[in-house]
């Protein structure tokens, strides 16, 4: 189908052109199955093949639906789902990376037995998130929700059989700490080749996540390929893709603040997210108008791009506070601390790549571009009396002061003035400092609200932790350093304790337990997982010679000082117990 091999960039129309949209996308058919809540996760009826082309489905529905004159119970639309849809996953082969290795050398920096097995097991965990499409999705692309690409990918898990764009950049990073270079460049060719077509990153890797992306991270996920491989040749070759990338940012998601140009995440489509249709319905009920309610969808989707969906972070209230719920989501109208970060690391990337290509005038011309994002950022996110970087309220025109990890995301991106690090040191410690953030047995939670979203605390997200860790490394001063590494064995011992009862990884933590996993939102938490397996890998590489478990011989602060209390503790309760009886 022509969509497919149209190289064109920066298409914007293309929901109506992609044929299967007319099912999965918007449109009747979609309203009433999803609305008839036939399954408990609404993603499993978007995600099932056609059995017949879109046209002849879309005839039976309005043939159905005239035989049901226009109402059918929910056990007629059952059938009429089961005649016309295939079941789950027909899109893939089982398929084991052919670059899998049994013992990365990752493997051999960890010192601790137990860590080590742990290592070895993640590293097979590879071969189960692997996802090879078969030859009908290129030719017959208009049965399937997939977006068609031509390498293998590593998917998250679970209820996550597709890539997804940020959650790739934790994923790659791993299959290059465990050794498996062809397998990442293969993805990151699949999203170059998506760029070509799409013009920008889809949030995921289906046609009903076409109108939205997630956080820009494709520079990077390059940037760790050539790190690892040296293949600046890829760099150079990247550089078209990347600049559209970054364009397609600039152009579309581009808001004033303070005077400044600044970006913020957005959605380009009309409608509920196909995905969790009946969610979003369920939620519109609050608003009176059909323009209200387009409103509120619109804004579900930016979070949904902002790959924290959902979260008190992006609600604002009538007094301008973050209290509330999904009605109060205003998402377009805050201006992320970490989403102009990544793109002023991404001006830099391309930049730095253009001095590889010995282009220097279009290096300097993304230097430029890199300096005046950092001057947005310093003027519009830096906040001096919070001693850190906030995200921007546009309503009501000033800084939202609550604790998101991405208010650290500068550190992480090297999105600040190098001359001021101590500074910048010194303020963000005690800014961590007086919010207690340190005091999270599971790790630092997304945000200090309990909402029951599943962004807000007590979650704790591995990217976020990532960002935090390796931001403070970043920053490079002494006590940042001694941060990060303390972050950074606590959250190895502590997924290590979630693994070692249950056998799994997850896509989200428990800050509040040390070793428990995350819930809340509009699905059950999912397991598998590919970023939280990624950021492990990553870091048993960096920290695990320095590592020791308890039982091994480590010992383990808090847990230990807690248990030598509760023991002397029983002890005296004994000696006077049996002291009186003797008595
Ligand atoms: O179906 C609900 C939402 O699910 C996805 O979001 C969550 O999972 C993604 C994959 O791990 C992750 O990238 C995202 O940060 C999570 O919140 C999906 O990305 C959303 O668009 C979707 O509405």
């Amino acid at each position: 189908r022509s969509f497919y091999s149209d190289n064109s960039i920066q298409k914007r129309d293309y929901q109506n052109e992609i044929e299967a949209c007319q099912i999965y996308c918007y449109g009747e058919l979609l309203h009433t199955v999803q609305m008839a809540h036939l399954f408990a996760d609404s993603k499993t009826f978007v995600d099932r093949k056609l059995k017949n082309t879109p046209a002849e489905t879309i005839a039976n529905f309005q043939t159905f639906m005239a035989a049901k004159n226009n109402s059918p119970t929910q056990d007629e639309i059952r059938e009429f789902v089961e005649n016309n849809f295939d079941d789950l996953g027909k899109e893939f082969v089982p398929w084991e990376p052919t670059d899998w290795v049994e013992h990365p050398a990752f493997i051999d920096n960890i010192n601790d037995p137990d860590l080590k097995q742990w290592g070895v097991d993640l590293n097979a965990i590879w071969k189960d998130l692997g996802r090879k499409m078969i030859d009908d999705v290129h030719a017959n692309p208009h049965f399937y929700s997939i977006i068609p690409v031509d390498n293998p990918v590593i998917v998250p898990g679970g209820r996550f059989i597709e890539f997804y764009y940020w959650d790739s950049y934790w994923i790659i990073r791993g299959l290059l700490y465990s050794q498996m270079t062809h397998t990442a460049r293969g993805m990151l060719e699949n999203f170059m080749s998506i760029v070509r077509r799409f013009g920008f990153i889809p949030n995921g890797g289906r046609i009903y996540y076409a109108q939205r992306s997630q956080p820009p991270l494709l520079a990077a996920m390059i940037k760790s390929y050539v790190e690892f491989t040296k293949d600046t040749q890829f760099a150079v070759q990247s550089l078209e893709v990347l600049e559209h990338e970054f364009e397609y940012w600039m152009n579309n998601h581009t808001v004033q603040a303070k005077g400044y140009n600044v970006c913020a995440y957005g959605g380009i489509s009309p409608g509920p997210r196909p995905e969790s249709y009946r969610e979003d319905i369920e939620t519109s009920k609050a608003f009176v108008t059909d323009a209200e309610k387009e409103e509120h969808y619109a804004e579900l989707k930016a979070a949904a791009e902002s790959g924290m969906d959902f979260s008190s972070r992006w609600f604002i209230n009538d007094k301008g506070e973050q209290t509330g719920d999904l009605t109060h989501l205003k998402t377009r109208s805050i201006v992320p601390v970490e989403l102009n970060a990544i793109l002023h690391w991404n001006a830099k990337i391309i930049a730095e790549f253009y001095r590889l290509a010995g282009n220097n005038s279009k290096a300097e011309e993304y230097e430029n571009k890199a300096a005046k994002i950092l001057e947005a950022i310093e003027a519009v996110h830096w906040n001096e009396e919070a001693g850190v970087w906030l995200d921007y309220d546009l309503i009501n025109n000033k800084s939202r002061n609550y604790f998101v990890p991405t208010n650290l995301a500068p550190l992480w991106t090297m999105s600040y003035n190098l001359n001021d690090t101590e500074k910048i040191s010194k303020s963000v410690l005690k800014y961590i400092e007086k919010l207690e953030l340190d005091k999270y047995p599971g790790g630092v939670p997304n945000t200090l609200y309990r909402t029951g979203e599943q962004w807000d605390f007590p979650n704790v997200w591995p990217p976020m932790q990532y960002l935090l860790i390796k931001g403070l490394e970043n920053l490079g001063t002494q006590e940042s350093k001694e941060l990060s590494v303390k972050w950074g064995h606590r959250w190895v011992k502590s997924n290590f304790q979630a693994y070692s009862e249950t056998r799994a990884m997850f896509e989200k933590y428990d800050a509040e337990r040390f070793g428990g996993h995350g819930g809340g939102g509009e699905y059950d938490v999912q397991k598998g997982f590919g970023w939280s397996n990624g950021v492990i890998i990553e870091f048993l590489d960096k920290y695990g010679r320095n590592i020791t478990l308890p039982g091994n011989g480590g010992n383990d602060g808090g847990k230990l000082k807690m248990w030598s209390v509760i023991g002397i503790t029983a002890i005296a309760v004994i000696a006077v117990v049996v002291g009186r009886l003797l008595i």
